[in-house]
């Protein structure tokens, strides 16, 4: 594949896991790292070309399962006629990649894809879980330290959580560590107390100007927790999405938003890698007053986890109050 795209960074981002930088044709990866060269996982030798490693990976030399996006400023239209913007996904260029399936038929083409249809069919919020909330942090503590609120993971199991099912997600770290901010509470109580609160679990699609339609309600307080900067595929349509999430503060409304500071790209497991707009405090603070909200508070957090840890290229992480000042010009258009 001749074009190398931002999302392949991933496997720089996860230098520790390779005895160099970057894994030459012939080195050997200390742990599981797939290699440039025609090393497989836990350091097996392929013969030929994709040839099974023990632990199913297969050889990456010549080719494998790329999957390669290229932000392109292809877009197309919604039926609320909103844009957004579009991957172009190159699979891989043989019907090799076992786990997706997808590139059978697709095999050797580029592909366009929605960044919102890439989350629909390719996020799964127990992977996601596993990679990014199986320990307690020091970035998620700075969340729930910041904030004192939960936040969401995809709506299935959210539900499963507020109904208490047997295999729910199990958030028993992060409640402890809330109620041992506060002390008035067990980390039990508290998890007791934010379920009472949920009223329901709702779809919500920052690509479209009401983001809960077909719902028609305004809040006093919107949370918001690492998702714009992963739903939106490029800087202008991060602060499109940031107005629609807007259009859903009640005046005088309040929005705490927390999220990952120059984070290109991400990935759940070897197989599941998703893009992300890279930001910057003064360019989060731009977007933040452009929209008419007065930003009350923005704290950021050095990186605190390892690539190991949390496969993500973040430099930080930032927490964000802002209030929706309805004495600014352009509130008062509205
Ligand atoms: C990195 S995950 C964050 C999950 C969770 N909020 C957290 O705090 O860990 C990105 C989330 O953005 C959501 N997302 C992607 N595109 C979206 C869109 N167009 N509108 C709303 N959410 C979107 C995904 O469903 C996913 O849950």
């Amino acid at each position: 594949m001749a074009q190398v795209c931002d999302i392949l960074t991933m496997e720089d981002s996860q230098q520790d896991r390779c005895e160099r930088d970057r894994c030459e044709k012939g080195d050997r990866c200390e742990n599981r790292d797939r290699c440039e060269g025609d090393m497989c996982e836990k350091g097996d030798r392929c013969i030929e070309k994709g040839d099974m490693c023990e632990n199913r990976d297969k050889c990456v030399k010549e080719d494998m399962y790329e999957v390669d996006m290229c932000e392109k400023e292809d877009r197309y239209e919604r039926e609320d006629r909103s844009e957004r913007d579009t991957y172009e996904v190159n699979w891989c260029e043989k019907d090799r990649c076992e786990k997706t399936d997808r590139c059978k038929e697709s095999a050797g083409s580029v592909v366009r894809v929605c960044l919102q249809e890439l989350y629909v069919s390719e996020f799964d919020p127990r992977a996601y879980f596993r990679t990014y909330y199986s320990t307690l942090d020091e970035e998620v503590k700075f969340f729930l330290r910041s904030s004192l609120h939960a936040f969401t993971s995809g709506r299935r199991e959210v539900e499963a959580w507020m109904q208490g099912e047997d295999d729910a997600l199990d958030w028993t770290l992060f409640f402890n560590y809330l109620a041992s901010l506060t002390h008035d509470r067990s980390g039990i109580e508290v998890e007791e107390r934010l379920r009472d609160a949920f009223r329901g679990v709702v779809p919500c699609d920052l690509a479209l100007h009401n983001p809960l339609h077909p719902l028609q309600e305004r809040f006093d307080v919107i949370t918001s927790t690492l998702c714009l900067e992963f739903a939106a595929a490029s800087p202008s349509q991060y602060s499109t999405y940031f107005s629609h999430l807007v259009n859903l503060l009640l005046p005088d409304g309040v929005l705490v938003m927390m999220g990952a500071l120059g984070n290109t790209t991400y990935a759940l497991d070897s197989w599941h890698h998703f893009p992300s707009v890279s930001l910057t405090e003064e360019y989060l603070r731009g977007v933040v007053t452009s929209q008419g909200l007065q930003v009350k508070s923005l704290i950021t957090l050095d990186r605190q986890t390892k690539p190991s840890q949390k496969p993500a290229d973040h430099t930080g992480v930032f927490f964000l109050l802002a209030h929706r000042d309805n004495s600014s010009s352009k509130n008062r258009q509205e």
